[in-house]
């Protein structure tokens, strides 16, 4: 519910809007309210600075009038010519009197139009008076009449030329405490441009026919050309004209502040005929996706004449219509408006949108994300005016959707089960994150989570958004966002099916095939089954496998099974160029039809396991080669996967691969997707596999070996990875480092984690110092697990006495087992206690009596 005041505040503004002077009594009536609640809440409002009073006795009330920025009706002032407004008004603040501008542009561009608000804005900031005048002149008209163009610049003395019958004030003189537009600049012959140069740097210039009396003025400078800048005459109007503004021409502007230009000339073609109009998209973006010589300009004549003749055609008609709206068509009414305010309601909705509906842990409940997105989204819709362009930009993008999706439909066989309002709202949020400048983005754990629950869904939308891009010219930043919304909205509960698919299908093939037999594959299965890659019918292996790499990394997991069916060339090359991308199951299957790939897509769909699906393929024709691999890896190999996460796998991975022999291949894999490898697998899938290395215990067949790398800390289960290790082929020498270079990595690692301020590096080479001094004195070998304790409490007691030095703790009666411990200890630390400045006391060394006794 709105606030009380704020009710205040609307009743006051419609009262002020009737042209009334309101006093507080006029606001208690309006509202039902007593006198003296009005006034607390007036008083607050003005607090607020969101109202200002005036009179006494009474005292009238009226809303803040909010500052009008001019460039705001600049289409692309706060978007793709953000950074260009900004040095515009940067040159009109800046102090004492700002500096000149060179605008620079194709004809039809703007540069008048933003030549005209640069003036306005300077009235705005009170940099020159409201009778600063915009005086403007095109350099072009006067090209051939030189002297003509000075005497209307300059003005002239009577007597100056034959006619001059008196004295006559120039453009300059006019211009006078305001602005002077050149327009054409380039124009100007040199005697022109030398009198402009001394009117630049001294504020000075004489009349024709006056010699003595220069006139001194106080004026700005806006300049225009179309002329490229390496031009002579403008590069030493470059070195006095310092700030050059470049506006692009039309077809290089985004695609929304296109549709917004054309959109906008429509309005104002139905508010000059009072006619209301059906548009017809396919018109709108014939219009939108054209170049035009004369820009903007050339842009506001078509459509004029477009409006005019079917104005002429239908008269009669209380609404026109404009081509055909088979493809959809959008309403233009008279009084629709480019309303900024509500453009500006909608500036960073949507970074508001992603933080408030991408909760993390709704992102597994489909139908709850979706409903919190749809929730939103119908609030802000209800923000919307009908009658306002952004609900026109909105339909343009709702219909560019459509179309879009009715190509991946085709395609790909989903999004069928989509909701009645979806594309609504789906236009709704591209919109909003079009619009949505600047914005941080601070979810990246969300999109991660997203990925990993609906990888295929997210493939598929990205596949969605990457055309949208290229059909909208949208930006990168914040991509990943929309995609999530995207999903929600658009697929929904149809990922469950989309989901289902276990494995990565593709087709290949020279020319158009793979894609058309995509289309009646995944068509006829009503699901994403196949991507397909045409390729050029002089494609190379290395192109193809190019195409098949791009396309495994865009998928989120990376270690799926490939099937892959191609038209031709050679099997067992394509194979190893494939099998070079991953280390998952790979079939490749050549001489490609639709009845395969139908037969292939339909036992996966069934969910068939690789190994059926690949037995069965054999069978497929004599024409038809098959090879595929079911296993880890066809090499020896190990693999590593730890439960803390890839990272940990990663520094594994690299000290084994530096201890041990190279033809042992070294596999991480997360731990999510071992489990399911070790439960949807028979042994013969791990027989290359010598052993797993987790560091958490799994269930798995007993006749693979399962380590756990904690346990090889502790003298046995060294032993029993040495042992596998050696079984292998591994040498002993080899062995040895492995097994202290990862106790060495472990207990680094651990203290490193949880020390604050000191170098693990440093430190663990003094703990091991201690430890083996210890060592020697007691005759002991301690064993992994034992030493990476020990460390690991040695270099965090350091740590902890630096930070807070203890108290004296009460001396102990010690038993002579104690003494002799204690004494061997204070020199034992004696070398740390100076180099931290510590004092290591009875307390201490009881703690490390404990745990070495314990050995
Ligand atoms: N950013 C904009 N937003 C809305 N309308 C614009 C914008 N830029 C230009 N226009 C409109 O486009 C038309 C052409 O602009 P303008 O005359 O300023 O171009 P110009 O670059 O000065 O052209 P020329 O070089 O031919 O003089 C005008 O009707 C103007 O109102």
């Amino acid at each position: 519910m709105k606030r009380s005041r704020y009710v205040i505040y609307d009743h006051l503004e419609e009262l002020s809007n009737q042209h009334k002077r309101v006093t507080t009594m006029d606001i208690a009536e309006s509202t039902g309210l007593s006198r003296n609640v009005v006034t607390t809440y007036l008083s607050q409002l003005l607090t607020e600075g969101l109202v200002e009073k005036y009179g006494t006795r009474p005292v009238y009330w009226q809303p803040v009038q909010e500052q009008i920025d001019p460039f705001a009706i600049f289409i692309g002032a706060d978007g793709s010519l953000k950074e260009e407004i900004d040095e515009c008004k940067a040159a009109v603040t800046y102090p004492p009197k700002g500096f000149p501008v060179l605008i620079t542009g194709e004809s039809g561009v703007g540069k008048s139009y933003l030549a005209a608000l640069i003036h306005q804005y300077a009235i705005e900031q009170e940099v020159i008076a409201k009778t600063g005048r915009f005086v403007t002149l095109n350099c072009a008209d006067y090209a051939n009449n030189p002297e003509l163009l000075s005497s209307v610049l300059f003005g002239y003395r009577k007597g100056a030329f034959t006619g001059a019958d008196q004295d006559t004030e120039g453009l300059i003189q006019q211009a006078d405490g305001g602005f002077i537009f050149l327009d054409e600049v380039h124009r100007l012959n040199s005697e022109n441009q030398e009198k402009l140069f001394t009117l630049l740097d001294l504020g000075k210039y004489y009349p024709l026919g006056e010699k003595e009396q220069a006139i001194e003025v106080d004026l700005r400078f806006i300049f225009a050309t179309t002329e490229s800048l390496d031009e002579t005459l403008l590069r030493t109007f470059q070195r006095r004209v310092p700030m050059v503004i470049h506006l692009p021409a039309f077809h290089e502007r985004p695609i929304h502040e296109r549709l917004k230009i054309t959109l906008s000339n429509f309005v104002q073609e139905s508010k000059n005929l009072n006619k209301e109009f059906d548009l017809s998209l396919a018109e709108v973006f014939q219009l939108v996706n054209q170049q035009y010589r004369g820009n903007l300009g050339d842009l506001k004549n078509r459509v004029r004449l477009l409006c005019a003749r079917a104005f002429m055609d239908q008269k009669e008609q209380s609404v026109i219509e404009l081509g055909t709206k088979t493809e959809g068509g959008i309403r233009i009414a008279h009084d629709t408006a480019f309303d900024l305010e509500i453009n500006r309601l909608f500036e960073d909705r949507f970074t508001q949108l992603t933080q408030a509906v991408l909760v993390f842990e709704k992102l597994s409940e489909m139908n709850e994300c979706r409903f919190l997105i749809q929730t939103e989204i119908k609030k802000i819709h209800r923000q919307f005016n009908r009658s306002d362009l952004t609900t026109l930009i909105v339909d343009s993008y709702l219909e560019i959707i459509k179309q879009q999706l009715a190509i991946q439909r085709r395609r790909y066989g989903v999004f069928n089960q989509l909701e009645k309002d979806s594309l609504q709202q789906a236009a709704l949020i591209l919109y909003l994150f079009v619009e949505a400048k600047d914005q941080q983005y601070q979810l990246d754990d969300v999109i991660e989570r997203v990925k990993e629950l609906y990888p295929r869904s997210y493939y598929l939308i990205g596949e969605l958004i990457d055309d949208l891009r290229k059909t909208l010219q949208i930006e990168e930043k914040g991509i990943d966002y929309l995609k999530c919304l995207f999903l929600f909205i658009l697929i929904g509960e149809e990922h469950q099916e989309i989901e289902k698919v276990p494995f990565l299908c593709l087709l290949l093939s020279h020319g158009s095939m793979a894609s058309s037999i995509q289309t009646v594959v995944n068509s006829l299965c009503q699901n994403y089954l196949f991507e397909a890659f045409d390729m050029p019918i002089d494609a190379s292996m290395k192109q193809i496998s190019l195409e098949v790499t791009k396309f495994i990394q865009k998928q989120t997991k990376q270690n799926q099974e490939v099937i892959l069916l191609f038209d031709m060339g050679s099997l067992s090359q394509m194979y190893k160029e494939i099998k070079k991308q991953s280390d998952a199951d790979l079939l490749v299957i050549n001489n490609l039809t639709t009845s395969m790939a139908l037969d292939v897509g339909l036992k996966v769909q069934q969910q068939m396991s690789f190994k059926e699906i690949a037995k069965k393929a054999e069978s497929y024709s004599e024409l038809t080669n098959v090879q595929y691999f079911e296993g880890i890896s066809q090499n020896r190999n190990i693999i590593v996967s730890c439960m803390s996460g890839a990272g940990l796998s990663e520094e594994i991975k690299r000290i084994m691969n530096q201890c041990l022999r190279e033809d042992t291949e070294i596999i991480t894999m997360d731990y999510k997707d071992l489990k399911q490898t070790l439960s949807s697998h028979d042994l013969d899938y791990f027989s290359n596999t010598q052993m797993i290395l987790t560091t958490t215990d799994i269930d798995s067949f007993e006749a693979l070996s399962i380590l756990n790398i904690y346990d090889v800390m502790e003298q046995s289960g060294a032993e029993q990875l040495k042992q596998l290790l050696m079984q292998n082929g591994e040498s002993e020498e080899n062995c040895e480092a492995l097994l202290e270079q990862l106790l060495q990595f472990f207990t680094l690692e651990g203290i490193g984690a949880r020390l604050q301020f000191l170098n693990p590096k440093i430190v663990i080479q003094e703990v091991q110092e201690i430890i083996e001094k210890y060592e020697q004195y007691y005759e002991l070998k301690l064993s992994g697990r034992d030493l990476l304790n020990i460390s690991m409490h040695i270099a965090l007691m350091i740590e902890r006495l630096m930070v807070n030095p203890e108290e004296e703790s009460e001396p102990e009666i010690l038993d002579d087992e104690k003494k002799e411990f204690y004494g061997v200890s204070k020199s034992i630390f004696y070398a740390v206690e100076k180099k931290y400045n510590i004092a290591v006391d009875d307390y201490e060394l009881s703690l490390m009596y404990e745990l070495l006794r314990m050995r």
